[in-house]
This record gives structure tokens, C-alpha cells and sequence, in this order.
């Protein structure tokens, strides 16, 4: 199992847990709206990190980022398998086709 498939089964596992003793959990009970802002804030350190942090400083923003875009998946039901899948669907087909076809919808 991959590192991320793991993280995913570790955070449905935690969401239950008691928010004294788990982090996920903490999350979950201030409900989605304060999950969707921190993984707002946490796209913000990743791109402050991008533009001047070191690289070691960025690869930790992007690690806080994808855990808490894991979390706010977990909170909606939705499946990492449902994301992978959807970028295995877009795999060898131009970004710029795809652009274009959602510019049509
Ligand atoms: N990968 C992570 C992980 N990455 C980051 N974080 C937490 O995310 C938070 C990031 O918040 P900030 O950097 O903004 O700092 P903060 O001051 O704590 O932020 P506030 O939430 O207080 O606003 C920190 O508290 C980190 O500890 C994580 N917490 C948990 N995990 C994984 O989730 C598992 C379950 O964790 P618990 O739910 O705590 O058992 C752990 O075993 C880990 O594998």
C-alpha cells in the first residue's frame, strides 16, 4: 500500500477518535468549513515556501498540504481512489485539451 492509500486509512480511522488525543479528529468536530481553511492557509505556505523557502522547506508545506487535502476528502466521502482515477483519465491527453473541453461546459 502506498504512503498516501495508508494516510487516507489512518484519517477515516482517527475521525472517530477522542479530539483530546487525535489531531484528524480535532479537525473534524470544528466541522468542513474550518477544514476547507486550513487547507487554504496551508496552499498559502506551500506557495510562500515556493517562491522563498528552501527546498527542504517546501517539500514540508506540500506534506502539510496533501494531509489536509486528505482530511477534507475523508470529510466529504470522497475517495483518493476517485482523484487518481480522474487523473488517470486525464493521463496522455493535453492539459490544453482538457482546458479547452471545461471552457465548453
Ligand atoms: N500527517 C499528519 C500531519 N501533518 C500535519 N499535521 C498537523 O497539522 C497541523 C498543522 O497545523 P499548523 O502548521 O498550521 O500549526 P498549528 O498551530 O498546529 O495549527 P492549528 O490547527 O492550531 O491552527 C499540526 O498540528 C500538525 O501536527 C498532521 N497531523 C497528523 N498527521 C498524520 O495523521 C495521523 C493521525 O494523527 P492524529 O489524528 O493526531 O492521531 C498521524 O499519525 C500522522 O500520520
Amino acid at each position: 500500500m502506498d504512503t498516501l492509500t495508508r494516510l487516507e486509512a489512518t484519517i477515516a480511522e482517527r475521525r472517530a477518535a477522542s479530539p483530546d488525543e487525535s489531531y484528524v479528529a480535532r479537525l473534524n468536530a470544528k466541522g468542513l468549513p474550518k477544514i476547507a481553511q486550513k487547507l487554504g492557509e496551508e496552499a498559502t505556505e506551500t506557495v510562500i515556501a515556493a517562491l522563498s523557502g528552501t527546498s527542504q522547506e517546501l517539500a514540508g508545506e506540500a506534506a502539510d498540504l496533501l494531509f489536509h487535502l486528505l482530511v477534507l476528502l475523508d470529510a466529504r466521502h470522497v475517495q483518493l481512489a476517485d482523484v487518481l482515477a480522474e487523473l488517470d483519465r486525464r493521463e496522455g491527453t493535453s492539459g490544453l485539451a482538457e482546458k479547452a473541453a471545461r471552457t465548453q461546459d
